[in-house]
């Protein structure tokens, strides 16, 4: 039976039973629970440990691609970084450094990560250690119901509402997708910087929005971070601040293949998954939606065993 809420002990993505040794693991999934700033509805840092527990009811087998994706892949899932359960506090910079090291030295391994967790704030952390593993330059590719753009948010710069900013000066191109909830000063800066930005409205009606997205990224680098609010709150109810019109199922997987099979995606997050009680919907869509992410970057790099 699931317990009503998540228990902090760590399970392994898919299930133990299939899990690889690290040395042969092509995926690394790595939990970061840290909430410190997340403005509205709270819970996110028990978004990994009920992503983790709703994979165990994942098939194997991918019908789209029929394919057992795992065993193509070899599947581990590290120790969780940054933990702020059971009212453990950890400064934002703790959580941006512990996570930039541990993401330099499993690049460094040559894995593909997923970090799932977590306030959308980590990004800046996990791409700060991208920047550091990758001489190359890459976009940063944002699925997400909101801008993220503000300079700062309820006193401080590290809010999840910020993330995007914090990247953007970082220098990187960035692409955003599904934006639907913005203010003046993110308005502004859009404009100001010419930003790409996909907005969710626009896209309803346009269907080439898939492919003027993918011709929108100047690089061939691909750095994706999926605030899993970006997707409809009818299909993730348990997000900690939902804003309608979202995106739909297939208009996400339709969009990821294409990013992945044209596009070298270099890494990945999945964000602010915020568990509500008494239903597995979010959970288990977002743990089916990263299991997606593995077989598309699977399929992209070849990893086929007969
Ligand atoms: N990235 C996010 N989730 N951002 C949330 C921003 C919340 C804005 N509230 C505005 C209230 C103003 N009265
Ligand atoms: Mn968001
Ligand atoms: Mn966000």
């Amino acid at each position: 039976m699931r317990s009503t809420f998540p228990s902090t002990a760590v399970v392994d993505f898919l299930g133990s039973e299939i899990v690889p040794d690290y040395e042969t693991a092509k995926v690394v999934i790595l939990p970061i629970p840290y909430e410190a700033t997340t403005s509205y509805r709270k819970g996110c840092e028990n978004g990994p440990a009920s992503l983790l527990e709703a994979s165990h009811q994942l098939e194997c087998y991918d019908e789209e691609l029929d394919r057992e994706v795992c065993f193509d892949a070899g599947i581990f899932t590290h120790t969780p970084i940054a933990d702020t359960r059971n009212g453990k506090s950890v400064s934002a910079e703790e959580m941006l450094s512990v996570t930039q090291q541990t993401l330099k030295s499993l690049i460094e391994d040559q894995k593909f990560v997923i970090s799932i967790g977590g306030e959308h704030s980590i990004t800046a952390g996990v791409v700060q250690g991208y920047c550091q593993g990758y001489q190359e330059p890459f976009t940063v590719v944002q699925i997400d119901a909101h801008g993220d753009l503000r300079h700062e948010y309820e006193d401080t710069i590290h809010s999840h509402a910020c993330v995007m900013r914090r990247i953007v000066n970082m220098g990187l191109p960035t692409v955003q997708v599904g934006i639907r909830a913005i203010c003046q000063e993110e308005a502004d800066l859009i404009k100001e910087k010419n930003l790409t930005v996909f907005r969710a409205r626009e896209m309803a009606f346009n269907l080439d929005w898939i492919e003027q997205a993918i011709a929108s990224i100047p690089t061939e680098k691909v750095f994706l971070t999926i605030d899993v609010d970006g997707i409809d709150p009818s299909l993730i109810p348990g997000v900690g601040t939902p804003e309608p019109g979202g995106l739909n199922w297939y208009s996400t997987l339709t969009f990821l293949r294409r990013l992945f099979e044209s596009k070298d995606v270099i890494g990945c997050d999945v964000m602010e998954l915020a568990p509500v009680v008494d239903s597995v919907v979010s959970e288990f869509t977002v743990a089916k939606l990263t299991y997606k992410l593995i077989g598309y970057q699977a399929l992209s790099k070849g990893w086929i065993k007969q």
